[in-house]
């Protein structure tokens, strides 16, 4: 199967090595290291073959050679502890940096691009594929240098030994350096494409089951998950197999060219001492370098083969670095000011990449102190109005004013401070109970954290806690009520304090009296701000001053 790929490989190389260029320093001493390990290990075949010779007296320099071949022994194993501490040094700080910059890329594109997206796939991007960026980083940067290096110091010794002996060698290397490992690697670049994406699909479904067990055993559907999971799985070894073969096949290859390259170097020896030309010493010498360097050069092909998934993962990660937002930050925003009007001009609206209009020619014109409630059919665009207020996405045609003023205009710090929005769920941090109300405003004093959860009618409900506003919620999340979530989700835009209040279904998860509760804090606590609430309960909505109805792509006052 032809698969196409966002970013051909030099394109990917550079823009890791450019991601590297931070950790240069730890870069070059491990490179330095391998380069120097790889030539210490074919100085210590090479001089080790003489240092027998010498033994055996077919030539002089019997100590030389002797500590020569000691100090490459011990020159070995220094560069290649060397190599791996700072090579890997290097990369978890790299991990570290590409993770914060993943987050940013996300947090650049979302809400919009999460809207749909699978939270397992995404997670698995986070956490693995960046992870398996340290392959790159750690083991392919040294074998790069010395893939050029020791077949040039060979081929060098070789001409000095005997010219005819680079000509044999020349071929081999270009085969083992060139040819293998780059066909090697556009063969593979598929196989490891897949199998990286189909991992995600399955550590998606894990998740998914994870988050949904309570559904799962309700509606007794865990056999008809296990089979889900267990399709994925099979997707997954089915790819794995492949990525196996390949490597294999691939690490299997070089092996002959290896031993090829000895029964050549015998051959020409034989040749020269027909043509009366003997020097065994060097014959030897070359046989034993040639092998070292070799076996060396043909580790970038297994190398080649690690990195089939290494790019299979950049390019997830690169894809997301790379995805345009729905909406921009405006080059030069204007400030709005306290927001007394918002007014939807003619705005018409399609969700990008659809042609379905949600809204229509919609008109609408909202006061500072309305209690908007909006009521309509499922899918009739209640949440898009609000998603399109909050700039998640831009209207396809016609503008938003806030104040007068294009919402475009107007810095999303700006927006995000004066209109807050609730949904039907708080999500709750794996902190303590103040640290997730001061979310809404990390500089609150405890007394500001405890007036806003008063004024949510939280606070006596959190006195009873072990810890009070000390609590862990790491522990406490799974036993809070619905209404308890959603009230500490209040307390946080009461500390907030914005001008507008967007509320999406606020009260599905609550019970008839808990939601008449916390409508009534809401109206009496934020009597004098904008609210507009969504609901399909009509009892939700009795305390709005104003209602509108979701009919024919726009809405109309009831
Ligand atoms: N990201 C998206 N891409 C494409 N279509 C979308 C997207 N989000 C929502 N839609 C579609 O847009 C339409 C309006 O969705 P919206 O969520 O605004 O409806 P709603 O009135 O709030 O529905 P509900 O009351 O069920 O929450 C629906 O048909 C929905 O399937």
């Amino acid at each position: 199967m032809k698969r196409k790929f966002s970013y051909s490989i030099g394109e990917m190389n550079r823009r890791l090595l450019a991601i590297g260029k931070s950790i240069r320093g730890y870069l070059v001493i491990s490179t330095l290291s391998s380069i120097i390990g790889a030539l210490a290990h074919m100085g210590l075949m090479g001089f080790g073959a003489l240092w027998l010779l010498a033994a055996a007296g077919f030539c002089g320099n019997f100590a030389l050679y002797g500590i020569l071949t000691v100090g490459c022994a011990i020159l070995i194993a220094v560069s290649r502890y060397l190599e791996g501490v700072f090579s890997h040094m290097g990369a978890y700080g790299i991990l570290a940096k590409m993770r914060v910059q993943l987050f940013d890329s996300i947090d650049r594109v979302a809400p919009a691009w999460l809207i749909g997206r699978e939270t397992g796939d995404l997670m698995n991007i986070a956490v693995s594929d960046i992870e398996t960026l340290e392959f790159f980083f750690a083991h392919t940067i040294g074998p790069m240098f010395t893939v050029i290096l020791l077949p040039l110091t060979t081929v060098i010794l070789a001409f000095c030994v005997n010219p005819l002996y680079a000509w044999v060698l020349i071929p081999i290397y270009l085969m083992i350096s060139v040819v293998l490992p780059f066909s090697a690697l556009k063969a593979g670049r598929g196989i490891g494409m897949r199998y990286r994406e189909r991992l995600g699909i399955l550590k998606s479904k894990i998740l998914e089951s994870v988050y949904s067990i309570r559904d799962i055993q309700i509606f007794g559907a865990g056999e008809r998950k296990a089979e889900e999971i267990q399709r994925a799985n099979d997707e997954v070894n089915h790819a794995s197999f492949w990525l196996t073969l390949h490597r294999q096949t691939v690490a299997s290859f070089p092996n002959f060219f290896v031993y090829l390259a000895r029964i050549l170097i015998l051959v020409c020896a034989g040749v020269l001492a027909s043509r009366g030309i003997n020097n065994p010493v060097g014959t030897i010498a070359l046989s034993f370098a040639a092998t070292a360097s070799l076996s060396s050069t043909f580790n970038l092909t297994f190398v080649v083969t690690s990195l089939l998934e290494t790019y299979g993962a950049a390019e997830r990660i690169f894809q997301i670095e790379d995805t345009l937002p729905e909406t921009t930050e405006p080059e030069s925003p204007v400030s709005c000011g306290e927001i007394q009007t918002i007014e939807f001009r003619d705005v018409s609206f399609s969700y990008p990449g659809t042609e379905k209009k949600i809204l229509d020619h919609m008109n609408l014109i909202i006061k500072k102190g309305d209690q908007i409630g909006i009521e309509g059919e499922s899918g009739a665009g209640k949440s898009t109005i609000l998603r399109l207020l909050l700039r998640f996405y831009a209207p396809s045609e016609g503008q938003i004013l806030l104040n007068g003023i294009p919402s475009e205009k107007i810095s999303f710090a700006e927006l995000h401070k004066r209109i807050a929005f609730l949904e039907q769920d708080t999500y709750l941090f794996d902190d303590t109970i103040a640290a997730n109300i001061a979310v809404a405003k990390p500089s609150a004093t405890s007394e500001e954290i405890r007036l806003a959860a008063k004024r949510a009618g939280i606070d006596d409900f959190i006195e009873t806690l072990p810890d009070g506003y000390d609590t862990d919620m790491g522990q406490m999340n799974a036993r809070l009520s619905g209404g308890e979530r959603q009230r500490i989700g209040i307390a946080r835009i009461f500390l907030r304090n914005p001008d507008i209040c967007l509320m999406d279904e606020p009260s599905s998860a609550l019970d008839a009296l808990h939601e008449k509760e916390m409508l009534h804090t809401l109206q009496t606590e934020y009597a004098d701000k904008t609210i507009l609430l969504i609901s399909h309960r009509s009892s939700t909505l009795t305390g709005c001053n104003r209602i509108l109805k979701m009919q024919d792509k726009t809405v109309k006052e009831k």
